[in-house]
């Protein structure tokens, strides 16, 4: 239930701390820092159904919102490719989401973050 306290995880936590800063230098026009509104892109919360940015990535970690590095992956693949679902393939915004989808995995998958990526039990 929601009363249950959030189980800890410091291991995986601490690890996401580190991580969330080096995919956030990876977009250093912070066009990924904040929710994208539908002031500054029209239309778009209802193109886009599952919104995500850094800063909610930030949330969850401190919430303890996420069980696994995979779920923590996955959300900043949905960020990525809500960009790229969103923008046209011609724009800044698109092009940014494909480069740092790129370089981000590259990170999330490196041998030495695959430790903490727990084996299937
Ligand atoms: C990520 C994204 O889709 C995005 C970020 C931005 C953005 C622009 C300026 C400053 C911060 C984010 C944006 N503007 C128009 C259309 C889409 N975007």
């Amino acid at each position: 239930t929601s009363l249950r306290p959030r189980q800890e995880r410091p291991a995986l936590q601490k690890l996401l701390e580190l991580l969330l800063p080096n995919l956030e230098r990876k977009d250093p026009r912070q066009f990924f820092a904040w929710p994208v509104t539908d002031s500054i892109a029209p239309g778009y919360s209802s193109i886009i159904t599952k919104p995500m940015d850094f800063s909610s990535m930030k949330q969850k970690i401190e919430d303890n919102q996420y069980r696994t590095l995979q779920e923590f992956t996955d959300d900043f693949v949905l960020m990525c490719n809500n960009a790229m679902t969103y923008n046209q393939p011609d724009t800044v915004y698109y092009k940014a989401a494909k480069r740092l989808l790129h370089t981000g995995l590259r990170t999330l998958t490196a041998e030495k973050v695959r430790p903490y990526v727990p084996t299937i039990s």
